[in-house]
């Protein structure tokens, strides 16, 4: 693609833009171009050289997938030098913040990793496609509804069929499944296997469902054995079983559809039972947290509560990913997750609270999608704050409960969720608008004190 182009590319992803897709025309007209010549009645055609953009001298540096880096000269050492990623306070100065491009899961083994970090003068919170963000889905009022009627599909990848992809789900619910069960023929969803839910309030949850493999606790690596999720915490319940002769409704999720089918009597009469292929619960609250205690912004992989891992080693079908209350002591940090492409989908809930990167507009019972290598980070009241606060030891996320179910696969929006829910956050786009450009060209490292 030609610079000039890509600069106009680049143009749309400036935060106040409001629809990159605009721009992205020019490029569609070039092939309209094409097929205007096709048309004219000539088979001898021949063009003179095709003029090179008019552009000012580039630096390089070498070398075919080398960890490297360069700054602008025009910025003392380039900023890139900095021996961390997301820095705050001083050495934010010059620069707004690290804006990485992570084109290999988190979790890669490290001679395969794809990631770029740049330092810009902007924070860059870009295209409109990509990000999407849902107000609380709406608890049924007028009727009854209950758990397997109160579930809607917010956006999947993959097939059941073929036994590869994932799908995420919202539930609103204000009844029990009275004499009614489900089970999912399709994989399995984060929430058990055969199953009735009973509620005592109006309920309202996510749903992850895989159609391969199974969820497993991540490998801990140089973490050691006492971090994250404790095998320990994970409860299966003991048999037990009840003898009730009376009509039960058993509901079948089988390639993609409800089947229900009745029968006359409770299939929850399971005596006794030995394996491991069932269902458990987990306490978020048992998580132990690890984090970094110096500096630095850790990717939120270190939050993997469980994990589906595919055929590719350190890439996901999908990870189960909190954000759990914790002490927060980074020196130096802008402590907030970062500005960032991720070559993962994120979908993000909050179960309640606030989540720090959106304390507006994200709330509990919503939801948000940040697709495929779209660029999101904090809001702009987020990113003043955290650049400008003293840093000290604080306690964070006390009272919240935000997770991401993060995958490989690029996820499709059903229509329900762009249209139905009637939760579409058209004005998502404007928690970005006011970001300001901190950027000083002049600036010095040993203008500070402090370096
Ligand atoms: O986008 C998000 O809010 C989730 C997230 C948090 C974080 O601390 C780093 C990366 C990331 O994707
Ligand atoms: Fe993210």
């Amino acid at each position: 693609m030609k610079e000039a182009e890509l600069r106009v590319l680049d143009r749309s992803s400036h935060p106040k833009t409001r629809d990159a897709r605009i721009l992205c025309h020019r490029d569609k007209t070039i092939h309209n171009d094409v097929l205007t010549v096709s048309t004219l009645n000539s088979f001898q055609l021949r063009w003179a050289p095709f003029d090179l953009p008019v552009s000012s001298a580039v630096d390089f540096v070498d070398g075919l997938n080398t960890i490297c880096g360069a700054g602008d000269p025009r910025t003392r050492n380039g900023v890139c030098v900095i021996g961390f990623h997301v820095p705050q306070g001083d050495e934010q100065k010059d620069l707004v913040l690290s804006d990485p491009a992570f084109g290999s899961p988190f979790t890669i083994p490290e001679t395969a990793t794809k990631k770029h970090h740049s330092r810009l003068g902007l924070a860059r919170c870009h295209s409109e496609s990509g990000r999407l963000r849902w107000a609380p889905f709406d608890l049924p009022v007028s009727s009854a509804v209950d758990f397997v009627d109160g579930l809607n599909t917010i956006c999947g990848a993959g097939d059941p069929r073929t036994r590869n992809g994932v799908c995420v789900y919202v539930y609103c619910c204000n009844a029990s499944m009275i004499n009614r069960c489900m089970y999912n023929s399709d994989g399995d969803f984060l929430i058990g296997m055969k199953f009735s839910v009973s509620i005592e309030e109006p309920s309202r949850g996510y749903v992850l469902e895989i159609f391969d493999g199974h969820f497993q606790l991540p490998n801990l690596g140089p973490i050691g054995s006492n971090g994250l999720a404790q095998p320990r915490d994970f409860l299966t319940p003991m048999a037990k079983f009840e003898d009730i002769e009376a009509d039960f409704a058993v509901v079948s999720k089988f390639q993609g559809q409800l089947f229900q089918a009745t029968q006359g009597h409770s299939p929850f009469d399971a005596v006794a039972w030995h394996g491991n292929y069932v269902p458990y619960k987990y306490d978020l609250a048992k998580f132990v947290v690890i984090n970094s205690v110096s500096f630095d912004h850790c990717d939120p992989s270190i939050f993997t509560v469980l994990t589906c891992p595919s055929t590719k080693p350190g890439v996901a079908i999908a990870d189960f990913v909190i954000f759990p209350p914790r002490w927060s002591v980074q020196q130096h940090t802008f402590r907030p997750p970062y500005y960032h492409r991720n070559c993962m989908s994120e979908f993000m809930g909050l179960i309640y609270g606030n989540y720090e990167a959106k304390e507006e507009g994200f709330l509990p019972g919503g939801a948000s999608l940040h697709s495929m290598m779209t660029p999101h980070g904090p809001d702009a009241a987020c990113f003043e704050g955290a650049s400008n606060c003293f840093l000290r030891p604080e306690r964070i996320a006390d009272g919240t409960q935000a997770f991401m179910f993060e995958t490989s696969l690029s996820l499709a929006v059903t229509t329900w969720a762009l249209h139905g829910s009637g939760k579409l956050d058209d004005d998502y786009y404007s928690c970005w608008q006011g970001i300001r450009s901190h950027f000083r060209e002049s600036w010095r490292p040993e203008d500070d004190e402090m370096r």
